[in-house]
């Protein structure tokens, strides 16, 4: 009897990096990505930015599915637009796929491994699902499976021909915490043992709990790229706006003008809107300087605290 190895298998042939270089890639007006450069080795990293950001354009050009209009991607000085040589070193996880969910998850597995025409198939296969943790479920048909199998199993079938490197778009989405757990192990798993791995997300706290390294997209733009906690200092140090009201506003403002923290104030009828370069001092700041001059605060609240103001935010700085 043959048994299977659940420990993370390490890829067959040494660690790879994947280049890109000026690469930018228009639809028509529409400049989907612009001008990137970066370059990916070992390990997780985390692909950050909004919807409609280009993260799901670079992948399928780092995948060797689309063509850049303009740069180059290359997977150890090859290039992979259209060089069947460098899929069978890399697997795409896309976003959307439509899985035949009268296939049990090995039967899935199984095709990819034939499509990659590896010599032994079925032990690829069975290889893969124990990679991602599935042979309890693997002769379920996928139709039955949640949301996080499901994933998995695709996860599986891109891993079947052991590539060096994986790309995932937003593997995370519609998983619940579970589900995300299960799968951000995988991932550092995947990472530890050499493989490149990069997945996208739209999510701050996903991209912080699985990667050592972010890449910051923007409007087709490498926005920012680092360690995770270079990348939350610079989000959380940016300018944030406050929306204060008070018992004598007018008063508030002029003192509130000499505080070191705050770069701005306006007075309207409504209450007063406060820019502020720190966060933490300017919210300390407040109730101690007005309690000094006698006035009562009725309201504070952060302005313009959404995610793509963050993003436009590292774009601009
Ligand atoms: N085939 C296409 N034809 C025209 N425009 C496109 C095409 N694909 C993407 N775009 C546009 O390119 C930009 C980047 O899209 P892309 O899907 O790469 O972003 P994304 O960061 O993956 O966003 P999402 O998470 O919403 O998919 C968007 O403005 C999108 O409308």
């Amino acid at each position: 009897m043959s048994t299977v190895s659940t420990e993370p298998a390490a890829p067959a042939t040494p660690a790879s990096a994947l280049d890109l270089a000026g690469v930018s890639r228009w639809y028509g007006n529409v400049v989907a990505v612009n001008d990137v450069s970066m370059r990916l080795g070992p390990g997780v990293t985390g692909l950050l930015g909004p919807n409609g950001a280009g993260k799901t354009t670079l992948l399928h050009m780092m995948a060797g599915f689309l063509s850049p209009s303009r740069g180059t991607v290359t997977l150890d000085g090859a290039p992979t637009w259209r060089n069947p040589e460098v899929y069978r070193r890399l697997g795409l996880v896309s976003e959307r796929e439509a899985v035949h969910t009268f296939l049990s998850a090995y039967e899935f597995v199984l095709a990819s491994a034939k499509l990659h025409r590896l010599p032994d198939p079925k032990e690829a296969a069975r290889r893969a699902i124990a990679l991602v943790e599935m042979e309890s479920a693997q002769d379920r048909r996928i139709g039955t499976y949640s949301k996080g199998m499901r994933q998995r199993a695709r996860v599986a079938a891109a891993l079947v021909h052991d590539p060096q490197v994986l790309l995932l778009d937003e593997p995370f989405n519609g998983m619940d915490p579970r589900q995300r757990l299960h799968m951000m192990e995988l991932l550092h798993r995947l990472g530890d043992a050499g493989r490149t791995i990069l997945f996208s997300s739209h999510i701050l706290e996903e991209v912080e709990q699985v990667s050592g390294t972010v890449q910051v997209m923007v409007a087709g733009r490498l926005a920012a790229s680092g360690d995770f906690r270079t990348i939350r200092r610079l989000m959380t140090n940016r300018p944030h706006v406050f929306a204060v009201r008070s018992t004598d506003d007018r008063a508030l403002a002029v003192a509130l003008m000499a505080e070191a923290s705050v770069t701005g104030v306006e007075l309207a009828r409504t209450g007063l809107t406060v820019q502020a370069g720190d966060y933490g001092a300017f919210t300390r700041a407040l109730p101690r300087i007005a309690l000094a001059q006698g006035i009562r605060v009725r309201q504070l609240v952060p302005e313009d605290e959404s995610l793509e103001s963050v993003f436009s935010y590292l774009v601009e700085a």
